[in-house]
């Protein structure tokens, strides 16, 4: 059983196509990272995903059911969608408890344990106002983990988060993944991307234009350097002679 099944995806907004006849398939366990520039159509699809809003045309299948028809598997998907929503007067711990108890969940342990995890503990009390931006992304992550889902679906969860945070995030969610939970994940940074997928699919205007192993990936992306010199021209003589391509871009 695939975990998430998507057939002929469309979504249109008046004249614009946003999705357009998407189908994806992701296994158990893997790790999808869903790559596309701003406008692709990640969001869309994504919101499309978690019933937020209806296809203009298919279906989505969660661990094989139809989500428009009495889904009832909610509580297995955890998610991060665009910028994270708080109540900005609660405090880190009063928002996660409020989604614990929107959840229904009653091990009490579970919010320390996001806390901990998330590296939260120092702003524990401390209103979601006065969160940094990465801060406040890492409680939209911790909104997502808490339960512990079976699936987790991240729209561009690094923003925000400075380096070392990234770093982190990328090795809770390569945990959780080892840990059996599938992750479907959207950037429209490639390294971001290649670091942690296991599977890629690449959006562009709408379309799944490519879909590669990660291991393909290497072989795939076209390494290129950009380089200004006094003098062009000499320079891509000097490199054709010592057999590396180039050429003058549009820029010069
Ligand atoms: N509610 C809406 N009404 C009209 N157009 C929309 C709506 N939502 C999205 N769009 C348009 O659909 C296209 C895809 O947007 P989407 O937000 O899915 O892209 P994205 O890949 O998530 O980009 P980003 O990384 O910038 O969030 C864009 O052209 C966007 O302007």
């Amino acid at each position: 059983m695939k975990v998430i099944e998507v057939h002929n995806f469309t979504k249109k907004f008046r004249n614009l196509i946003a999705v357009n006849n998407i189908s994806l398939k992701i296994e158990p366990g893997e790790i999808y990272g869903f790559l596309g520039l701003n406008g692709a159509g990640k969001t869309t699809t994504i919101r499309m995903l978690l019933g937020m809003i209806k296809p203009t045309q298919g279906t989505v299948l969660l661990f094989g059911k139809d989500i428009s028809k009495n889904f009832n598997q909610w509580n297995n998907v955890g998610y991060l969608v665009e910028t994270t929503h708080s109540y900005p007067n609660l405090t880190v711990r009063e928002n996660l408890e409020v989604y614990f108890h929107l959840r229904k969940l009653t091990d009490n342990k579970l919010i320390d344990n996001v806390i901990e995890r998330l590296k939260l503990s120092d702003y524990r009390n401390t209103k979601a106002k006065y969160l940094s931006l990465g801060n406040l992304q890492r409680l939209g992550l911790a909104k997502a983990l808490m339960h512990e889902p079976k699936l987790l679906i991240l729209d561009e969860p690094m923003n925000g988060l400075d380096p070392a945070g990234i770093i982190e995030i990328r090795q809770i969610l390569v945990e959780l993944s080892k840990r059996g939970t599938t992750i479907f994940i959207s950037s429209h940074i490639l390294n971001e991307i290649a670091k942690l997928a296991t599977k890629i699919g690449i959006i562009h205007k709408g379309r799944l234009i490519k879909e590669l192993e990660s291991e393909q990936l290497e072989q795939q992306v076209l390494k290129k350097l950009i380089v200004e010199t006094r003098d062009n021209m000499k320079a891509v003589e000097l490199l054709k002679n010592n057999s590396i391509f180039s050429s003058i871009n549009d820029e010069g």
